[in-house]
């Protein structure tokens, strides 16, 4: 019994347009262990989709394989259509303006170029004919397909060569995809060609995406001209980009920030990588892209190019190949008696119990096989088996990030609100001096009048001045000591999620309630003095956080900083641990919503503010309590006698609301951008630590490559010289086609020379 097919996506302006296209044009593939499904259009060989099975919908998929019929269960996502479409992500980018009618190559996917890339080649023709002539289809099975196309008058006329090409496209397991293609030389004549699969990635953005692999290797690079070595980490996409690196190493990454993947590519046979992003000038002027599609995707192309041309014989063939690998979540596969269980484990996903990790993956071998097939090439150069992917980049691998990303964050977003704090903190202030006057009030050590009498004014203009420069009092202590106090907020915080994630079962709103309120208890012990100091600067008591902390201890000893340590703690365990569960439960919402896809700005914006306003509201009483006790805390009041006073007043319970819009509307602000600072650096350490990651292997690779392809391109040269020799021979003996008899005449083309 067949695996039953997963239902294929169908939100790409791609699906509808090829449904468009001629019946039979599409061919539909669908993997055996229901990990991919992709699409392959005649027009150019073209794959035109490519989507994998996404983490955590698709946590554990079961292979049981029963006498030879294979059964799949998926166990978390469900069978309904829907969700099993939401549990793929496509990989490919199609232009939504592309044409799927030759001889129009189709804008996006992976157009084969051939017998030219570029204008490598004697061809007018941009990359060549293949990518815009519809093939035949030779094969088409479950997971894989053989298209072929073959030369015609139409060729003949272009390029004078009797040849067959043959694009194998295959599902492997996992999700992986590899696509083979196969140049024969069926004509009597040796030909010379450049060739490229030249795969448009989906990217989230083209900002956030990287490829990684290419540092000190040589490129053309195709805007200026010139020739350089490349000294970057990885290559990035401020603007318009277009290289061609020669002699690429045969594993490259793309990194994607946004989707948190890390895509691998492996290449068998082509010496070179392109990379190339048009940017928006260039965009617009591609009718099939324009000017709002191009931060979709970034091409990077396996590609015969500059390292020189493809010298074939009569008769020979010559085959090189790529595989394309997610290398997002562990694969680990345990073989038992006719069973075998494969666990994906998603970047941020729960412990699978079984998941023996480390484990030589079924993966692996799988692309092994994969590669091992393309050795069987005549005259393709030596195949190196790609290297197993790297482990996946982690994201709550650092707290560190956690910690540095929230501290900075902080600093920022308590700097924006802190003149509505500072109005908060002397509403609260004010009311409670009079309330708490019984217990010392607002006031400065010894009861002494503040230090700051306020300076007589002259003018409104300069009476408004000095209120709005008040309101931005101590904002520079403010916003260090949120930072401070973030930053171990934090570090309890990721310490204590990682340790639940680890040992517990429990869901992730529960653990960022658990974590918030462990962590709000925890660092509280490093922000109850810092907030003593902050609000009695905001308070006007003292002139800044040094000078508070001076009085305050002289008057009052160490423990006056304590002052208001319960109700902080009372207030806050149920403050942090509320808005981080109500933060992470609606990203939770999100990311199901939107398939994944990572929150913007403005959602952040509205997810953090909600989440923030929230529980701001519901620990108002607690927090006029505090600033009451803080802003005495010469005096050492007690939470009970700080309540007494303001129950004093004859208001009831009133009171304790007091400042509770503005407190909502600082906090909910607050929190709104903390959350949009903290998503935006998170990612940023994030990217970096990735980078990191995929560079250790990439180093010790690249090294043992570089002795390989310095052979290779020796080699190349050799045969090339001696295919130019034989060309010379063959052109002075009266054969083959008046074309092909001048232009071999001639003197070879600079794109031979190179
Ligand atoms: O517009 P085309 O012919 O599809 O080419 C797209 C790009 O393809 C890349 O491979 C080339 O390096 C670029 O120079 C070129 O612009």
């Amino acid at each position: 019994m067949a695996a039953p097919a997963p239902a294929l996506p169908q939100e790409d302006a791609r699906v509808a347009a090829a449904a468009l296209s001629e019946a039979g044009d599409v061919i539909e593939l669908h993997a055996a262990d229901g990990s991919a499904t992709a699409r392959v259009h005649r027009l150019g060989a073209t794959l035109i989709s490519w989507a994998t099975a996404s983490g955590e919908a698709q946590q554990q998929t079961s292979i049981k394989q029963d006498s030879g019929e294979a059964e799949q269960q998926t166990l978390e996502a469900g069978t309904s259509g829907e969700a099993q479409q939401q549990a793929f992500q496509e990989r490919l980018f199609v232009s939504p303006l592309a044409s799927y009618q030759a001889p129009k190559a189709i804008r996006g996917g992976t157009p084969v170029c051939f017998p030219q890339f570029g204008q490598l080649g004697p061809l007018q023709a941009q990359h060549g004919f293949a990518r815009n002539r519809v093939w035949e289809v030779a094969e088409a099975g479950e997971d894989s397909c053989t298209l072929t196309l073959a030369a015609d008058e139409f060729t003949l006329a272009l390029w004078p060569h009797d040849f067959r090409l043959e694009m194998r496209v295959s599902l492997l397991p996992a999700g992986a995809l590899h696509q083979e293609l196969r140049v024969q030389n069926l004509g009597g004549q040796p030909m010379l060609f450049t060739a490229a699969l030249h795969t448009y990635f989906a990217v989230s953005d083209v900002s956030d995406a990287s490829v990684v692999g290419l540092k000190g290797c040589t490129y053309h690079d195709n805007l200026s001209g010139a020739r350089a070595v490349d000294r970057g980490e990885a290559v990035t996409f401020p603007g318009e980009v277009d290289r061609v690196y020669m002699g690429a190493p045969d594993t490259l990454k793309l990194s994607d920030a946004g989707r948190n993947s890390v895509l691998m590519i492996h290449k068998h046979g082509f010496a070179d990588a392109v990379v190339w992003n048009p940017a928006e000038g260039k965009a617009a002027a591609m009718g099939d892209l324009g000017a709002a599609n191009w931060r979709g995707f970034v091409c990077v192309e396996v590609a015969q190019a500059r390292s020189g041309a493809v010298p074939l014989q009569p008769g020979g063939t010559w085959a090189a190949s790529q595989t394309l690998d997610l290398a997002q979540g562990v694969v680990t596969a345990a073989t038992g008696a006719g069973v075998t269980l494969v666990l994906r484990r998603a970047l941020t996903g729960t412990t699978m119990g079984a998941a023996a990790l480390g484990q030589p993956t079924g993966k692996e071998s799988a692309v092994s096989a994969a590669a091992a097939t393309s050795s069987t090439a005549v005259m393709a150069a030596p195949v190196v088996p790609p290297a197993p992917p790297p482990p996946p980049p982690q994201p709550d691998q650092k707290p560190a990030h956690d910690v540095v990303a929230g501290a900075m964050a902080r600093a920022a977003s308590q700097s924006t609100i802190h003149p509505l704090d500072t109005m908060k903190v002397r509403m609260q202030a004010g009311g409670g001096k009079a309330a708490a006057s019984s217990s010392g009030g607002a006031k400065a050590p010894s009861g002494k009048a503040p230090s700051l009498p306020p300076r007589p004014v002259a003018t409104p203009l300069e009476r408004r001045l000095v209120e709005v420069r008040g309101l931005y009092k101590g904002v520079v202590g403010a916003a260090t000591g949120a930072g401070i106090i973030i930053g171990t907020y934090f570090a309890f915080y990721s310490t204590t999620k990682r340790f639940l994630k680890e040992r517990t079962d429990m869901s992730d709103a529960s653990t960022a309630f658990t974590a918030g309120a462990v962590a709000a208890l925890g660092s509280s012990v490093v922000k109850v003095p810092l907030a003593v100091c902050i609000r009695s600067v905001q308070a006007g008591i003292y002139r800044n956080v040094f000078h508070a902390a001076q009085s305050i201890v002289s008057a009052a000893g160490v423990r006056g900083l304590f002052t208001g340590f319960l109700p902080t703690v009372l207030e806050d365990v149920p403050d942090m641990a509320v808005k981080f569960a109500v933060y992470e439960m609606m990203r939770g919402v999100h990311a199901r919503l939107r398939n994944g896809r990572p929150a913007n700005v403005a959602e952040d914006l509205v997810m953090g503010g909600f989440a923030g306003a929230a529980a701001a509201a519901a620990t108002t009483p607690l927090d006029v309590l505090k600033t009451v006790m803080m802003c005495s805390a010469s005096s050492r009041p007690t939470i009970v006698t700080a309540a007494a006073g303001i129950m004093k007043e004859g208001k009831g319970l009133k009171p304790f609301f007091r400042g509770v819009g503005p407190r909502a509307l600082s906090n909910g602000l607050n929190s709104a951008i903390f959350f949009c600072f903290f998503e935006a650096i998170r990612q940023v350490l994030i990217k970096k630590q990735q980078e990191q990651q995929l560079l250790q292997p990439a180093a010790a690779q690249q090294k043992q490559q570089a002795k390989q392809q310095a052979k290779q391109q020796r080699s190349f040269a050799a045969r090339l010289k001696l295919q130019q020799q034989e060309q010379l021979v063959a052109s002075r003996r009266p054969q083959g086609s008046p074309a092909a008899c001048l232009s071999l005449a001639l003197p070879a083309p600079g794109w031979l020379q190179q």
